[in-house]
């Protein structure tokens, strides 16, 4: 049990301010008509917690050993499920240290345990993916990840091509039909998302 609808985990987080509506500037100067500020669920525990639970329903179909959120973002998501499940957990990095231990994963590993990845938000799948790949440069095998949102633009297929298989929380589709049937967004700025979903799409390089 989660103890929670979806629908209302939707609306709360709408209320907390975690959806902003707009012509907004997202990661690399694109623009985007709605973003997702997930950062703003550190100041309220209830909704870290509710959150939480629903990333551990998705979790616990997937055999893993340990946790790693992708920095920063889903960090504290990731700590918190370690907590509740008592799954060891890992951090990266954003850079290797420079001194010290100068390490690129904090925390406890050996070769080969499978790790599942925590992830706020997926938009290319680029973050995600640069998380994976050290990951299993470091001899951890990494083929799930578990995300708040998946934006559907493209970023699962990246990853699913790079053999992560991403299970989410929410799709742009549903979160936004949610948000309009409780009357948060109008029927204009749906389709406005919809259209740019369909616009910006990226695609596999390698
Ligand atoms: O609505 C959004 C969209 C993206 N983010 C942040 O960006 C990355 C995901 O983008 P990729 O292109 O898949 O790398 C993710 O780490 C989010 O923190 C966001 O917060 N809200």
């Amino acid at each position: 049990m989660t103890g929670e609808s979806l629908e209302e985990l939707a609306v709360r987080l709408f209320d907390a301010g975690a959806v902003r509506l707009g012509d907004i500037e997202a990661k690399l100067g694109r623009r985007t008509p709605i973003y997702f500020d997930l950062r703003v669920i550190v100041s309220h525990p209830k909704l870290m917690m509710a959150i939480c639970r629903q990333l551990q329903n998705l979790a616990k179909e997937i055999p893993h050993d340990i946790l790693c959120g992708v920095p920063y973002a889903a960090l504290p998501f990731a700590a918190v499920m370690s907590v509740n499940t008592n799954t060891p957990m890992i951090m990266k990095r954003k850079e290797t240290k420079l001194y010290a231990t100068k390490k690129i994963l904090e925390g406890v590993f050996e070769k080969d345990q499978k790790c599942l990845i925590v992830e706020d938000v997926v938009t290319s799948g680029g973050s995600l993916l640069e998380a994976v790949t050290t990951i299993r440069a470091e001899g951890l095998q990494v083929s799930h990840a578990v995300v708040v949102l998946d934006r559907e633009q493209g970023g699962a297929s990246v990853l699913k091509a790079n053999g992560v298989q991403v299970k989410s929380v929410y799709t742009m589709t549903n979160l936004v039909k949610i948000l309009r049937n409780a009357g948060r967004i109008s029927d204009e700025t749906a389709e406005i998302v919809s259209d740019h979903i369909k616009e910006c799409q990226f695609g596999y390089s390698v």
